[in-house]
């Protein structure tokens, strides 16, 4: 797929208030600071379309952009922020969760993973919360430039073997870096492909 396209749609509080659901969207979602708006950025060729910040915790409502005019793409507010405050992080949970329930033309959620991590009990936690719901979901292991291969092989083995013991099968994995563009490809050929899958339940 190439990006002819992309333009920042709204920003929404609650998944009610975002745009028309009349077309396919792809949620991005991660622990503050894991790279969401960076790779949102890379995969759109577009420096600031999401705001990136070295502060975690920088998005914090639900931001929908509208890709070709044939999709939708929402940045998330990272979740496990600690800064943030006790009831208004309930708040924003809250919004997440409901936005990922609920939102009617929700394709895929994208869920990023910063690929130096060992498995977090709070991602795997998540990806559980999401196949109780049934809502499809894929990882993105993101700043593949931060290790070496070998070392990220390592790193994917051991995730995998950790989702193996909860689930039967793997979700698609896709491996990124926004500073060196890696997986751009990939992701966007994935969106591509689901997307024509939905042509006829979107016209
Ligand atoms: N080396 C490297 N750094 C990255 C990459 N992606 C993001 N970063 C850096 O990581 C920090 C956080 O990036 P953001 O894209 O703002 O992260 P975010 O997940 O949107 O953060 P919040 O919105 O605060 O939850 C910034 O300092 C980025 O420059 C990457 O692929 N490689
Ligand atoms: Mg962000």
């Amino acid at each position: 797929m190439i990006i002819r396209k992309a333009e920042f749609l709204k920003s929404s509080q609650t998944y009610t208030d975002c745009p028309q659901p009349n077309k396919p969207e792809y949620a991005f979602i991660g622990r503050s600071n894991v790279g969401k708006s960076s790779l949102i950025n890379m995969l759109t060729n577009k420096k600031d379309l999401a705001k990136t910040s070295g502060t975690p915790g920088k998005t914090q409502l639900l931001n929908t952009f509208a890709i070709n005019e044939e999709w939708f793409l929402t940045d998330l507010p990272g979740y496990g922020y600690a800064r943030v405050s006790k009831s208004n992080r309930k708040g924003f949970e809250r919004m997440i969760y409901d936005y990922l329930e609920f939102r009617s033309n929700l394709v895929c959620t994208f869920v990023l993973v910063d690929c130096r991590h060992e498995p977090q009990k709070l991602d795997l936690k998540f990806f559980e919360w999401l196949g109780t719901k049934g809502i499809p979901f894929a990882i993105i292991f993101t700043k593949l430039d931060k290790l070496t291969s070998t070392e990220f092989q390592k790193k994917l083995m051991v995730y995998k073997r950790e989702l193996l013991k909860k689930w039967e099968d793997l979700p698609m994995i896709f491996s990124t870096s926004s500073t060196s563009q890696i997986g751009k490809l990939e992701l966007l050929n994935y969106i591509d492909s689901l997307n024509e899958q939905l042509k006829d339940h979107f016209h």
